[in-house]
């Protein structure tokens, strides 16, 4: 259940809701948490400078040495996403990439006694819980959250690791489902631990996630995340989320990476996180799930540990500073696919407005579009961009300016595209903000880590041929492009001389961040821009469907 709050209630974060808008989880229906939350008041009783309670997560979980999963991983996920986290430890384990050697309980009063110290002091959002060794340690904190009721509760319910070893003893099944889940506002099992809760059902395909969320549901938590990390390698992430009326597939691409310990840590974690900002739960899930994607994807590599599972970076993405927001979920590489550029002259000389030559490139197929004036007032610069905003916002279409920062920050373009010469991307992204796009011009390995480092979001490559747009421009060829695709981290669209003939050549150079394909003349210096566009595009398609 939600509700809305209106009206001059301060609120604790103010600049992060706009609209201040609360759940009501099923944890807290008989507190006043939130109203609390809401009406936070300076000590001296000023309501006009509400004091700011940075939101907080609890985390009841065990110690991880090699800091993949557990705690570890709980701390770092709340910190990438600007939330603080209190730590109540269960369990310590001896663990590293190999599997688990060792597991030390915390006695149970001893649990009991750092759950009271933080709870009877520090304004905790939500709990989230991992690692409960024992069906006491169970009891013990659910007699805590009826203490000290909190705004939601996220239950992992952790059992095996992935290496197999076993976490909490199988007893603790009955504590689950007798006293955990009828507290909690979501539950988050993997396909093994639904199956356990499950008394052993089967559980291969989407329709059985399905409805094992639905039985998990009947145990009394308000929603249920069946994960499907453990579904067989070639299909998506694919994970099962249940509101107890609708079952919602929730998808994203499977990364190929060994690097996956903790993923259902994170995810939990990040859940957690996100309701304490105050997200309602499908957004949060939907952050969380495209979080560890994220965090999967740019770890694919790194090497920690000698083991079949490492433990991927929490703080990539953050580093490039884009996850600011609870809910946009910003940069998406696959709209590189038909990047078309304007230019003003090649318009002119076919007679048409930059405006009419925008919708029509949208109209065949442009995936994005960068506005390229080098000769209009700044004035007139702004004022076609606003027009073009409005077209490309009206077509969910990315619009970017090539260059002017300033004219992107007037217009509210969805970002800029820089040179080597021009501000660097590192500037650019401090005055347009972790959200805008930030693309960069690169020829070599070298500048791509560079761009990379700076923060951009993609890279773009060339003249890969030659082209009369950029009479002096050196070309790279496609084995120039090749090199600097291998070598960056950002995903790339190539540039310069590309065209309906060459576009499959230079989308089959065999390197996965190669994303697309950014044109001109190709377009515009054409009569028919959409149809142009159009053939271009089932170009690109078949290439890609193909893949
Ligand atoms: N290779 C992958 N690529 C993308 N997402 C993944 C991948 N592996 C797992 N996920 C996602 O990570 C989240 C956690 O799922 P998973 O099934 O791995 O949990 P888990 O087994 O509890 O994790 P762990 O025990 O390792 O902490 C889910 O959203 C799942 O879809
Ligand atoms: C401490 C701990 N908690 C949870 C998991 C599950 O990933 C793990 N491997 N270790
Ligand atoms: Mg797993």
């Amino acid at each position: 259940m939600s509700f809305t709050l209106t009206g001059s209630l301060p609120h604790r974060l103010s600049f992060q809701f706009q609209v201040p808008l609360v759940t009501i989880p099923k944890s807290s229906c008989n507190s006043i948490k939130v109203m609390t939350m809401a009406t936070s008041i300076n000590n001296d009783g000023d309501t006009s400078n509400p004091r700011k309670n940075i939101p907080h997560v609890l985390t009841v979980a065990g110690s991880d040495s090699g800091a993949g999963a557990g705690i570890q991983a709980d701390l770092k996920a709340c910190g990438a996403l600007g939330v603080y986290c209190s730590t109540v430890i269960t369990a310590v384990t001896a663990q590293n990439t190999i599997g688990v050697q060792g597991v030390h309980p915390v006695p149970e009063s001893f649990v009991y006694e750092q759950l009271t110290s933080v709870l009877s002091d520090m304004q905790v959002d939500v709990v989230k819980t991992g690692m409960l060794p024992s069906i006491g340690v169970v009891k013990l904190l659910c007699q805590s959250l009826k203490e000290f009721p909190v705004q939601a509760l996220v239950v992992d319910p952790v059992m095996i690791s992935t290496s197999g070893d076993i976490l909490a003893d199988p007893s603790i099944l009955i504590a689950f489902r007798e006293e955990l889940l009828p507290m909690a506002d979501i539950v988050t099992p993997n396909l093994k631990e639904a199956s356990a809760l499950l008394g052993g059902m089967q559980l291969e395909t989407i329709a059985d996630m399905c409805s094992a969320a639905k039985s998990i549901h009947k145990l009394g938590p308000r929603c249920v995340l069946v994960k499907g990390g453990d579904l067989p390698a070639p299909v998506d992430a694919i994970d099962i989320f249940f509101d107890g009326e609708h079952c919602h597939e929730l998808r994203a691409s499977r990364i190929k990476t060994h690097n996956t310990h903790g993923t259902g840590c994170t995810l939990a974690s990040c859940i957690a996180a996100e309701l304490a900002k105050g997200s309602l739960m499908l957004p949060a899930v939907q952050v969380a799930k495209h979080f560890v994607e994220t965090a999967l994807d740019y770890s694919k590599d790194i090497e920690i540990g000698s083991g079949p599972q490492g433990p991927f970076d929490h703080f990539s993405k953050l580093r490039r500073s884009i996850y600011n927001s609870s809910v946009r979920r910003g940069f998406d590489p696959n709209d590189l696919l038909l990047y078309a550029i304007t230019d003003s002259g090649m318009n002119k000389k076919w007679t048409r407005s930059i405006t009419d030559a925008v919708k029509a490139a949208i109209e065949g197929g442009a995936t994005i579009v960068q506005l390229r004036e080098k000769d209009a007032d700044t004035r007139e610069f702004v004022e076609l961009a606003k027009s073009c905003v409005e077209i490309c916002r009206a077509h969910g279409v990315p619009l970017l300016i090539n260059d002017r920062v300033d004219v992107a920050l007037a217009c509210n373009a969805d970002g800029v595209h820089v040179g080597q010469s021009d501000m660097s991307p590192r500037i650019v992204r401090a005055l347009l903000g972790s959200e805008k796009i930030i693309g960069v011009s690169c020829k070599t390995p070298e500048q791509a880590l560079q761009a990379w480092a700076d923060g951009a979001d993609y890279i773009g490559c060339g003249g890969v041929f030659p082209t009369s747009t950029k009479a002096n421009n050196i070309t790279i060829g496609l084995s120039g492009l090749k090199t600097v695709c291998s070598a960056s981290k950002l995903p790339v669209v190539a540039i310069g001389g590309i065209n309906n003939g060459n576009a499959r050549s230079v989308m089959e150079i065999g390197t996965p961040n190669l994303r697309g394909v950014a044109v001109v003349s190709a377009l515009f210096d054409r009569e028919f821009v959409s149809s142009e566009t159009r053939k271009l595009h089932s170009v690109l398609m078949d290439v890609v469907s193909n893949k």
